[in-house]
Formats: C-alpha cells, sequence, structure tokens
C-alpha cells in the first residue's frame, strides 16, 4: 500500500522533531504535525524560558555578594517586563530555526491538531494524510486539582505569560518545578510560600537533596509550609487570592497561586481509541523497551509515555528509535538506567542513579556513602555563605559508584561529566585516582575519604 509518507511525527516538541529530522536523514519522507508554537515544552514553555529565568535570578544573587569584592553594585531595580521582552524575542528565534530546520531537512511541517482516524491515518483541519509510521510524541500538560477555586491559580505555562512581577506568591507543590519557580521568585525580590503536602520538598530523590535544599530556602526567606494541603482558593473583589486548607487558612493575600503539582499526558486529541493503542492506568501512552505501542507500526516517546520526563530523554529515544527504524541498527534503543538530571533550584542539584534509601533497599549491608560539605572558594569573601554538600553512593567490594547526587553551585555543570564515568561502571578506586583540578567544587568528588 502506498502511504503519503514513511512516517509522521504527531507533536512538534523534543521527541516529535527529533524523530523526523533522524528518519529524513536516512532519506525517509517525513512530516511533523504541531498545533501550536514549534519546539514544543521545552522551549515554549519549559526548559529554555525556564533556564533564562534561572539566569536573571542567579545575576542578582552575584549583584547582592558583589560588595563582598569590592565593587560598588547594588541591586537598585530589576525590570521583570523587559526580561519577558528579551526572553520572548529569543523564543521567537528559536521556534523559527526549528521550521528552518525542518525544511532544510525535507520534513514537512504541518500545522494543525492530529487525530486517528484509523491507524495508518490522521485528520488534521480539513485534511487527512496518511503513513507507513507514526510517532506520537505530545508531550503533557500541567495538572490543576479539582477544588474550588482552582482556577484562580495558574501554572508554570502562566508563569511564562506574566507581564509584571507579583509582589507576593504561593507555589504548590514540591518537585522539579516548584522549586525552581520558588528559588526565580525569591532571588528576583518576590515573596514567596511554598505549600507542600509532606516534610520534605523533592521526596522522591535521595533525602539529602531535600533536607539541604529545605534549609538553603528558609534560609533565603521563602517561607514552606509543610504538612499542608489546600482544601479551597478564594479570591477578594481586588483579586487577591486566599488559601483554605485542612490546617487553616496560609497566612497571606497572594498575588498568584502556582500549581506546580504534575504533569498529566497529551491524548485527549489524538481519538487514540480509533488507532487501537492502549493507555496505562494513569493515562500514559504504553510503550515496550523499543518505544512501540499497541500498534506494531506506532511509536511514541517522551512524555506522553510517563518515562522520566526529561527533554534529552524524549530526543534520545526517537533518535535511537528512528536509527532502528530507517538506519537498520537493530539493537538501538535507550537504556533508561543511570540518567543524570539537573534541578535548576537554588542552589542547583545535580543528580544520578540510586539514593542512598534505594541502594539500602536493594543491596542492604553492602552500601557505603561517602558524603562531603564544603563552602564553595568562590563564596570565599562572601558575608553570606550557602554550603554545597555532595554525596556518593557505592556497593559492593568494588565499592562501584551506583548514586551522586550534587547540592550547591555548579552541580548542574558538574554532573554531566561524572555521569558518563558512572555511566562505565566506575568505582570510588577509579574517582580517587583521578587527579583533582583545583581549585574547584568539583574536585571535591574525587577527594572524598
Ligand atoms: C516548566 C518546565 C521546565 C522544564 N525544565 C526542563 C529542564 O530544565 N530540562 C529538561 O530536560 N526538561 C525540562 N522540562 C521537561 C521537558 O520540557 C519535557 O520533558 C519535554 O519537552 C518533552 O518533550 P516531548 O517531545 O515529549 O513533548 P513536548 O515538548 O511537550 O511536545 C509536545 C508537542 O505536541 C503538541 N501536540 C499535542 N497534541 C497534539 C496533537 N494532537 N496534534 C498536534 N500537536 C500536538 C503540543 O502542542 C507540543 O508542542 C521542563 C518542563 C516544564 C513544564
Ligand atoms: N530541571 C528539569 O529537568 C525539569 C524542570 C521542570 C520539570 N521537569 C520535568 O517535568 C516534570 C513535571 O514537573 P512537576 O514539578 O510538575 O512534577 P513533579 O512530579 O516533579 O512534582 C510534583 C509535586 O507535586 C506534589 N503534588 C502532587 N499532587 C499534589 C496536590 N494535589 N497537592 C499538593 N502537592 C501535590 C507531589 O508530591 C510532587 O512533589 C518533572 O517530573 C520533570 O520530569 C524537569
Amino acid at each position: 500500500m502506498n502511504y503519503d509518507f514513511d512516517l509522521i511525527s504527531i507533536g512538534g516538541g523534543s521527541g516529535g522533531i527529533a524523530g523526523a529530522n533522524r528518519a529524513a536523514s536516512y532519506g525517509a519522507k517525513c512530516a511533523v504535525v504541531e498545533q501550536a508554537r514549534l519546539g514544543g515544552t521545552c522551549v515554549n514553555v519549559g526548559c529554555v524560558p525556564k533556564k533564562v529565568m534561572w539566569f536573571a535570578a542567579s545575576t542578582a544573587d552575584i549583584i547582592h555578594s558583589a560588595s563582598d569584592y569590592g565593587f560598588d553594585a547594588s541591586l537598585n531595580s530589576f525590570n521583570w517586563h523587559l526580561l519577558k521582552q528579551n526572553r520572548d524575542a529569543y523564543i521567537k528565534r528559536l521556534n523559527g530555526i526549528y521550521g528552518n530546520n525542518l525544511h532544510n531537512n525535507n520534513v514537512e511541517h504541518i500545522e494543525g491538531t492530529a487525530s486517528f482516524i484509523d491507524s495508518h491515518t490522521i485528520q488534521v483541519g480539513d485534511k487527512q494524510y496518511t503513513a507507513k509510521r507514526f510517532l506520537i510524541a505530545t508531550g503533557g500538560k500541567p495538572a490543576i486539582p479539582n477544588i474550588p477555586g482552582a482556577q484562580y491559580g495558574i501554572t508554570s505555562d502562566g508563569f511564562f505569560e506574566l507581564e509584571k512581577q507579583p509582589r507576593k506568591v504561593a507555589i504548590i507543590g514540591a518537585g522539579f518545578i516548584a522549586v525552581e519557580l520558588a528559588g526565580v521568585f525569591q532571588a528576583l525580590g518576590t515573596q514567596v510560600t511554598l505549600i507542600i503536602r509532606g516534610d520534605h520538598a523533592l521526596r522522591s530523590f535521595d533525602s539529602m537533596l531535600g533536607t539541604e535544599l529545605m534549609k538553603a530556602m528558609q534560609h533565603q526567606g521563602i517561607q514552606v509550609e509543610t504538612q499542608t494541603t489546600q482544601t479551597s482558593i478564594d479570591k477578594s473583589p481586588e483579586g487577591k487570592l486566599t488559601i483554605n486548607t485542612t490546617t487553616g487558612v496560609v497566612d497571606g493575600e497572594y498575588d498568584e497561586v502556582i500549581w506546580a503539582i504534575g504533569r498529566e499526558p497529551n491524548t485527549d486529541s489524538l481519538s487514540i481509541e480509533k488507532a487501537g493503542i492502549e493507555l496505562d492506568k494513569r493515562g500514559f501512552i504504553t510503550t515496550d523497551e523499543w518505544q512501540k505501542t499497541s500498534q506494531e507500526h506506532i511509536f511514541a516517546v517522551g512524555d506522553v509515555t510517563g518515562r522520566a520526563a526529561l527533554t534529552p530523554v524524549a530526543i534520545a529515544a526517537a533518535r535511537r528509535l528512528c536509527d532502528r527504524l530507517f538506519n537498520g541498527q537493530h539493537e538501538r534503543k535507550l537504556d533508561y538506567n543511570l540518567i543524570p538530571s539537573v534541578i535548576f533550584s537554588h542552589p542547583p542539584i545535580g543528580t544520578i542513579g540510586l539514593t542512598q534509601e534505594q541502594a539500602i533497599e536493594q543491596f542492604g549491608d553492602n552500601v557505603k556513602t561517602y558524603t562531603s560539605t564544603f563552602n564553595p572558594m568562590t563564596q570565599a569573601l562572601s558575608v553570606d555563605k550557602q554550603p554545597t554538600t555532595m554525596k556518593l553512593v557505592t556497593t559492593g567490594k568494588e565499592e562501584k559508584v551506583v548514586g551522586c547526587h550534587l547540592f550547591g553551585e555548579s552541580s548542574d555543570e558538574i554532573l554531566q561529566g561524572f555521569a558518563v564515568a558512572i555511566k562505565m561502571g566506575a568505582t570510588k578506586k577509579d574517582f580517587d585516582d583521578t587527579v583533582a583540578i583545583h581549585p574547584t567544587n568539583a574536585e571535591e568528588l574525587v577527594t572524598m575519604t
């Protein structure tokens, strides 16, 4: 049978674009269907604008400590609107670059929302397109709880639309997005309350990370309300928001309440049942180790599959899949073990592998950890110091490094290289045998006793 395309990617974000470009490089006839701006979450309302905000916040931190180094510098004003304008312009340029790349790679860009008619045909607007294979990479959207007044809050998407800097915000959640936005707002001068259900932020991470971050946030002036579950949000005639919880009203009236309580898969628009694709209990598309769905010729990558929701994961899974399908690399697939990630909190966190708790559960007494806490030398003259803590988790007689957890300045840049070593199976001795680079924060990882 003849199809319009060899591969159609549904979703023009990290995974969909990477897959179509890679397949096209092998001569496949490809299209990407995107209903909004090219680049998806990461480029438009995720990693990229978030990192710009993180740089802005880090710049504020540097200005605050500049006088300790003899500079006549003080933070007199900050223009949120200008920052947003510059950020939006940068992202618009990126949208254009993604479009040009598709064009240069002979990948057709179809604008609109795709929904399946049958397992080889999609409808976009008033047109139908057929393909031999599909790659579903429709990503996710922020979750909003089902409580009265929830609609008065915004999500990370709304955060990137804010034209004005709020004076006072409450952020609800304790994961990646909650702590990243809390750090940005605080450093830029907004009063922040972080509302979390448990005792600690980042509960699924090594406990050292959550503990250290809680201390840092409180030291910075972020008000952290633990063991607090919201029941409703009220809005006053002046537009101020009040949060009612199981333990009473959270102290304060907020300009914005931000939901950062996780993300849900984008499958509603796909008419997925017409293609015979199965979803798991949480609504994510079920995929096997080869990214295959319950249909032989339909694949899915990225956030819509509910596995490690990170841009490089979506890209790597899509590229490997297309190497396999269109370039005969039969064994090529993504290994989801030992994926490094960084949380752009203030200070940042880098983490890979097993937490201490997971390692003990898996290896019992065979686990040995090494931890070091120190003040980075960049802060030698700073009055207000932010200690760094690093932890290595090792197992067995050979002390294989199975986890590495970094909290503190430059952790975001340090982890990548160590992730290579850990992925290669490095032991503590391999770390020790590597000569340190002095004076750096990273050297601590090869000098731990
Ligand atoms: C605030 C925030 C910060 C983040 N920061 C980082 C970070 O620092 N580092 C990192 O690695 N990850 C980060 N992430 C996660 C990262 O953005 C995602 O993991 C990544 O974008 C997932 O890529 P994807 O291809 O699966 O989906 P997406 O990039 O979300 O792309 C999906 C695309 O599909 C489109 N679409 C959906 N349905 C249809 C349809 N039926 N027809 C046509 N188009 C459709 C959507 O419009 C969207 O453009 C962040 C996420 C958020 C929300
Ligand atoms: N730096 C990065 O790489 C980065 C940054 C942002 C997001 N991301 C990706 O996006 C994903 C989504 O981020 P996220 O922060 O929305 O999700 P998350 O899964 O990291 O955190 C969600 C948090 O919300 C809490 N929560 C859930 N329901 C709640 C409720 N009803 N009330 C209060 N709290 C509730 C959870 O306990 C958890 O702490 C992340 O898992 C990550 O994969 C990555």
